[in-house]
């Protein structure tokens, strides 16, 4: 029998009124994972982990973690989760409030070492209401790894920290992931995403309008479009095109080219090399905002 994914959405949705939080998402996420959902404000990335988790009732369609009901999965010991605004009880320390949740339960890291994996060790003994915003991040980060979840669901999980905090958090997660773990996190950054994921699933208005790993996730949003008119083009100058190293994409329109690549100036020496009667050229630089922008706000599908 093949293994179930540790997440599968089939056809989600939930509606707020009338309004789509979540519209129609299937996904399926494999164990060792790490997925980053990205997304402007209001994708609907809490929305979809509030369902994955069974936080939320869905309005159609199905969440299953590890091939059953999230509840199972969650009293199971096999999830972790660190969501926004989670809290910890204000007058426990850090140590206290690793230790509470590792009581609850059955296979629990030891406690000493949930504080150092999440690089608390040196505030266990400080009140969580006398923690700075980064520190209260990693303080939750350890709960949330201590029962030794499989699967650690994130949202949002470096909202509050600063450069050294981010970079010393993304160490420790390395370190956890590095064990064959599934972890799926939220951000609104694509530089996170990107160093940190190996599959970028991009949210929008509640739907998926990309899902790939980051290298094809890039060479969507960034790059160059060149652009030129060829009078009498043909399908075979297209093929020409798509074969050029760095070229992403081409379109073609009424003997008009666009050309997406990398390597804006290889394809304009070789087009004018190859067909020097070309005009209108045009070479137009994507910014990574620009184009994310851009395939945020329509329903674009890049797999
Ligand atoms: N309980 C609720 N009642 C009504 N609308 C809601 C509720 N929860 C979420 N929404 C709406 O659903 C949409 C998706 O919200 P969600 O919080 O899932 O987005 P998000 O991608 O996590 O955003 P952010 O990056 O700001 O956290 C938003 O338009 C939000 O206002």
């Amino acid at each position: 029998m093949t293994e179930s994914p540790v997440i599968r959405l089939t056809d989600l949705s939930k509606r707020f009124g009338t309004l789509a939080a979540v519209d129609d998402i299937s996904l399926e996420i494999g164990r060792g994972e790490v997925v980053a959902l990205l997304g402007p404000n209001g994708a609907g990335k809490s929305t979809t982990i509030d369902l994955a988790l069974g936080l939320a009732t869905p309005s159609s369609g199905t969440a299953e973690l590890f091939g059953g009901t999230p509840r199972a999965a969650i009293v199971g010991g096999r999830v972790g989760a660190m969501l926004q605004g989670g809290a910890l009880l204000p007058t426990m320390t850090v140590a206290q409030s690793v230790a509470l949740v590792a009581a609850a339960h059955n296979h629990p890291l030891p406690v000493a070492e949930a504080l150092e994996r999440a690089r608390v060790t040196d505030i266990a003994r400080q009140r969580v209401s006398s923690l700075s915003g980064g520190q209260l991040q990693r303080a939750r980060f350890a709960v949330a790894v201590v029962s030794n979840p499989q699967l650690l669901i994130l949202d949002e999980p470096t909202a509050a920290m600063d450069v050294e905090a981010r970079h010393v958090f993304w160490e420790s997660m390395r370190e956890f992931t590095s064990q064959g773990r599934t972890v799926v996190f939220a951000t609104h950054y694509l530089d996170e995403a990107d160093s940190f994921a190996d599959r970028i699933v991009i949210l929008s208005r509640g739907r998926v309008v990309a899902d790939d790993a980051p290298a094809e996730i890039k060479a969507v949003v960034t790059g160059r479009v060149v652009a030129f008119t060829l009078d009498n083009g043909t399908a075979d100058v297209r093929a020409v095109l798509e074969a050029l190293p760095g070229v992403h994409a081409v379109d073609h329109r009424a003997g008009r080219f666009s050309v997406r690549t990398d390597d804006s100036d290889g394809v304009l020496r070789t087009v004018l090399a190859t067909w020097p009667r070309i005009h209108d050229i045009e070479v137009v630089a994507r910014t990574m905002d620009d184009a994310f922008l851009a395939l945020t706000s329509t329903k674009e599908t890049v797999r």
